[in-house]
């Protein structure tokens, strides 16, 4: 390549990239796969090597890719947080090792393998052993103060035993969110009408930017931690400094591996290969990094990565199959998600015969055709996807796929709401699908608690004309249950009680259990603390509405457009007149904060600046929880004076963090 091509090529290089980086750590979204992107930026490397005259001081070849965020307090990092250079190919690795032993001289060393945990990276500092900041990477020397937010990570300890006696220590890790939470939370949203999430890995990151930390712990985040810094650290090598995190209670992933020889870590690549995806979470490589640290210090780092470290990524596993068919399913609200049907094929150690699509954009994007060979590519998740077409083995007389016109189910002619992706069913109250998933979602957990009702039984009481609104549910006799297939005298008087027992549940989940569209729990709760009953809730304004803070006008339009059906309104009052609840009562306290979500607390001895009784509300009011016996379940032993020395011993073998009234204060931001 000339010269003058090297420029333009670098140009278009430095703009795609910076493009791509802006979206993935701004809008947490990606249009291309990680592979295509490494591939972009590997390239733009490349030409700078050939041409080092036209490498640019700001290129992204140097620098860390992320940015701050003005939402967010800015705060310096005391060591910058650099990224890391990878490889998809064991011969590079092989050259990466070839210059860790040269730049070592004679000396021998080791390397520790560790998973690539595909989340954010969080830098949280601990003064005398108290959590108390943790910052966002940004652009490697500045990030975001999230603290508030990571406090609410469950298995991020908020005080650690200051084992070692230093002041400040800094840890590092990798936030994530489970496999199991991101499906469940993509559940929830196809419950209440509203679009999917596009990975763990964006989601995580978006969630640990949220402005409310309440939301922020509903996610339910975790955090994998694999670096301590600080100053006069009696930490040699990174092998010490893991066990150093376990000791101190952080959670370690377990799958890390010293490796003699760069032969064991490559077998290591190889067993984790197909391994990781009985992983909770998703991982994307693996991480190899020189052992001792006066090693890592002669290695040193360039202004993007250290040298003692490089990231070996994983190719998604990508198979070619045919497109047999295109079936659609209809949702609870009435979305239509088309799903290709393939001929089976193996691939990441499991047969795959189906991938979601999910909507018309998607078909018309991939340009789809049946009989079309296609590639199919399974990352972590369980539904594979689809990612293009060999256009090679195309029939000449294939057609485009024309989306279905009328529901499959009902035969309802589709509609496509302006600025949607998904085609709807829009006959609610005739659809079976509709029908029957309105009553599984006013049913489920979060809802009524019915749990005696179970889908097979919806469909049973549905097909013999007795469940057609959820209001039909309390007027469901013995005879009516008891006569289904499969129900004896207990089960019948078992399913009853559940269903008298739902009067009682709490006004703000009957609000939810209406499925009312992009109402969920959390906006229920809202909803029903600001307004108190559903008969203000269906008299508010749109004002009104957006004035309750997280309400959008989305969820306000959505609320108007539900109480405007005269058929909501008849449900309303039928399910008022079988006795359910409406309105608020005093007793249900809103939350100061989740702070202290899923941690639980013993109070024991007498407190300085408030009463026993303040400390329990507070912890309360916080999220967390008050026992009244030491167990290994318990978190924290809050100790004031006078505290009997039997409790003191029990909480100290069987491992509880006791903790004084000031650091407990500390911990809920109350000093
Ligand atoms: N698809 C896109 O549009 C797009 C855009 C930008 C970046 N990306 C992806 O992001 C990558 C660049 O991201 P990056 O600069 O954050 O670097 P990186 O993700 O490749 O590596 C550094 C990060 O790895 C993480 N990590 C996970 N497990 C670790 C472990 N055990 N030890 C140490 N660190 C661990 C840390 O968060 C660390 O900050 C690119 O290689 C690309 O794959 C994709
Ligand atoms: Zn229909």
């Amino acid at each position: 390549m000339k010269q003058e091509q090297a420029k333009l090529r670098i140009a278009e290089l430095t703009e795609k990239i910076n493009y791509y980086n802006y979206l993935y750590y701004q809008k947490d979204t990606s249009e291309i796969s990680d592979f295509e992107f490494d591939q972009l930026l590997k390239e733009l490397m490349t030409l700078e090597e050939q041409f080092p005259a036209l490498s640019l001081e700001d290129s992204p070849s140097r620098r860390v890719g992320g940015t701050i965020t003005k939402t967010f307090e800015t705060v310096q990092h005391k060591y910058p947080m650099l990224s890391l250079s990878n490889t998809y190919s064991q011969e590079e690795l092989r050259d990466h090792d070839k210059r860790v032993a040269k730049g070592l001289g004679d000396q021998s060393y080791e390397y520790i393998c560790e998973l690539k945990f595909d989340g954010v990276a969080l830098s949280i500092t601990y003064e005398n052993g108290l959590l108390s900041r943790a910052v966002t990477r940004g652009d490697g020397v500045k990030g975001d103060d999230i603290t508030n937010n990571a406090r609410t990570i469950k298995t991020l300890p908020l005080k650690i035993k200051n084992t070692l006696d230093v002041d400040s220590v800094e840890v590092r890790g990798e936030v994530f969110m489970s496999r199991e939470v991101f499906d469940k939370l993509n559940r929830e949203r196809d419950d209440i009408g509203e679009a999917r999430l596009a990975n763990p890995r964006n989601t995580a990151s978006g969630t640990l930017k949220m402005q409310d930390s309440s939301v922020v712990a509903s996610r339910k985040l975790d955090c994998y931690l694999y670096a301590v810094l600080g100053e006069n650290l009696p930490v040699k090598t990174h092998e010490e400094a893991l066990k150093q995190l376990e000791a101190w209670h952080f959670n370690v992933s377990p799958t890390y591996k010293k490796c003699e020889h760069i032969d064991e870590v490559i077998d290591y690549i190889e067993y984790w290969e197909t391994k990781r995806f009985e992983l909770p979470l998703e991982t994307d490589g693996i991480v190899v990094k020189v052992n001792s640290y006066a090693q890592q210090e002669i290695l040193g780092s360039t202004a993007k990565s250290p040298r003692w470290a490089i990231a070996y990524k994983y190719k998604a596993e990508n198979e070619a199959t045919i497109l047999n068919e295109i079936s659609y399913q209809v949702g609870r609200t009435g979305a239509i998600t088309p799903v290709a049907n393939l001929e089976p094929v193996l691939l990441a150690g499991t047969t795959v015969k189906r991938a979601s699509l999910h909507n018309a954009n998607e078909i018309q994007r991939l340009d789809l055709r049946i009989g079309d060979t296609v590639f199919v590519e399974k990352g972590g998740e369980i539904i594979p996807k689809i990612t293009g077409v060999d256009m090679s083995q195309r029939k000449a007389n294939s057609q485009p796929i024309e989306f279905i016109h009328t529901c499959p189910e009902c035969g309802t002619e589709l509609i496509r709401k302006e600025g949607e992706a998904n085609h709807y069913c829009p006959n609610e109250r005739g659809c079976p699908p509709q029908i029957k998933g309105r009553v599984e979602h006013f049913i489920q957990r979060k809802a009524m608690d019915i749990d005696s009702l179970g889908e097979r039984t919806i469909a049973l009481l549905f097909e013999k004309d007795l469940l057609k609104t959820p209001a039909d549910l309390y007027k469901l006799t013995y005879d009516d249950i008891h006569d289904l297939e499969g129900f004896k005298d207990l089960s019948t008087r078992n399913l009853l009680n559940g269903i008298e027992a739902s009067k009682q549940i709490s006004f703000d989940s009957v609000l939810f259990a209406l499925g009312i569209r992009y109402v969920g729990k959390t906006v229920a709760e809202k909803l029903a603390q600001h307004f108190k009953s559903i008969d203000n809730l269906a008299a508010a304004s749109f004002d009104e509405l957006i004035d309750v803070p997280e309400i959008g006008e989305r969820i306000a339009e959505s609320v108007i457009e539900f109480f405007g059906d005269p058929e909501n309104k008849i449900l309303v009052e039928e399910l008022k007149k079988s006795g359910l609840q409406f309105t608020m009562t005093e007793k249900e306290v809103v939350l100061e904060s989740s702070l202290l979500n899923e941690k639980s607390f013993v109070i024991s001895g007498v407190f300085n600046a408030f009463s026993r009784d303040e400390i329990k509300e507070k912890i309360k009011n916080n999220g967390g929880k008050v026992v009244s016996a030491i167990s290994g379940k318990v978190n924290y032993l809050v100790a004031g004076e006078n505290m009997g020395p039997s409790k003191l011993e029990k909480a100290q073998k069987l491992g509880v963090d006791i903790i004084s009234e000031q650091e407990f204060l500390a911990m809920i931001n109350n000093t």
